[in-house]
């Protein structure tokens, strides 16, 4: 459960008379998540999500996440709102955290991912890359490649308390994808633009076997197009057994592809960036399964998920391993 910071029901109520949403009805903390503190509230004018952002989140960012979702919305992407107060403030302090309320977006995540998620998901995020085109602004992707090994470095010798030998085949693994990421070493750069960089099954949501929106833009950043792909595949297309699922790839890609068509080296570069997002996000995962105490209200993600998602990526040398 991902609620770091308890909000009691004073301090929710004297917050909210701030905006004009109704008065409160009742509140629970969301049992979802890993990054911030989230709540459902009901008032007598609807629900709404608050969000307590913690520890990844950088303040000064807010108002660049905040303002890509509004423009998102005006260029035709289902994404939460964020509401103002009644001074035009949606950026505020709650039980000393920054905090915003947003709309509640209707539908659910996939908790089991189908054939008929993909296509639909593959179209979403090249809308989203398409929309994000004239938000002009530019925030750097801090888990980026010059992130990895110094997280790696921090984990330490806890990487091997996870699994024996892990820290040394990170460490190789980095030393191939770091180099030789886009635009270093000899491999090209490639088209950049807004990126949501967290697009896991939790993230969309579905209502009546439609996609009915996308959530969580606070990894957001201006990077890679095509890494952004590399991260669906990482997190959509794989069994529990670890198994890739190419009939799934393939969709994602086809739908991608039916608005905004992949530059070639784009579709050459995949194993690499598929290498570097399964990189990124077992690295997160093994800070946090190493950081986390015992007693804290939530659960941390297998790091180890990610291991052999990274395998598969380095053994898979071609982008026909994609469905390409
Ligand atoms: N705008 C929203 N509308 C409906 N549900 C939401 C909304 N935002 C978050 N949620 C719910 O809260 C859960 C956790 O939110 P998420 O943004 O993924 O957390 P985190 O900030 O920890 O990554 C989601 O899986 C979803 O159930
Ligand atoms: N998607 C990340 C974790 C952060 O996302 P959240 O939406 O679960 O908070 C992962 O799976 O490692």
């Amino acid at each position: 459960m991902a609620v770091y910071t308890d909000v009691s029901d004073d301090a929710l109520r004297a917050f909210l008379d701030d905006f004009a949403i109704g008065s409160l009805v009742a509140f629970r903390g969301i049992a979802e998540g890993v990054e911030n503190s989230n709540f459902q509230l009901r008032t007598t004018q609807g629900d709404y999500i608050l969000t307590l952002y913690e520890k990844r989140v950088n303040a000064q960012d807010l108002p660049w996440f905040l303002g890509l979702m509004q423009h998102l919305a005006r260029e035709g992407v289902t994404c939460p709102q964020p509401v103002a107060d009644r001074q035009g403030q949606s950026l505020k302090i709650l039980a000393g955290r920054p905090a915003a309320v947003t709309t509640f977006l209707p539908g659910v995540w996939p908790r089991v991912i189908r054939l008929e998620h993909c296509r639909p998901l593959g179209q979403a995020l090249a809308q989203l890359h398409v929309a994000g085109r004239s938000y002009v602004q530019e925030r750097a992707n801090g888990l980026g490649p010059d992130a990895w090994p110094p997280l790696l470095q921090s984990c330490g010798a806890g990487a091997d308390t996870v699994q024996p030998g892990l820290l040394a085949e990170l460490q190789a693994a980095l030393a191939e994808i770091v180099p030789n990421w886009p635009g270093r070493g000899q491999t090209p750069s490639l088209p950049r633009g807004q990126i949501h960089a967290d697009l896991f099954p939790d993230n969309v949501f579905f209502l009546d076997q439609k996609l009915s929106g996308l959530i969580d833009f606070y990894f957001a950043c201006t990077d890679f197009l095509a890494y952004d792909i590399a991260i669906c595949l990482n997190a959509w297309c794989f069994a529990i057994d670890g198994s890739f699922n190419i009939t799934f790839a393939r969709q994602i890609l086809q739908g991608y592809e039916s608005i905004r068509p992949l530059e070639d080296a784009e579709r050459a570069c995949m194993p690499l960036l598929a290498r570097g997002a399964a990189m990124r996000f077992l690295l997160t995962r093994l800070y946090d399964w190493i950081n986390t105490p015992a007693d804290a209200l939530v659960t941390p993600k297998d790091p180890l998920d990610y291991l052999k998602r990274l395998r598969f990526h380095m053994a898979t040398k071609s982008s026909s391993g994609y469905g390409f």
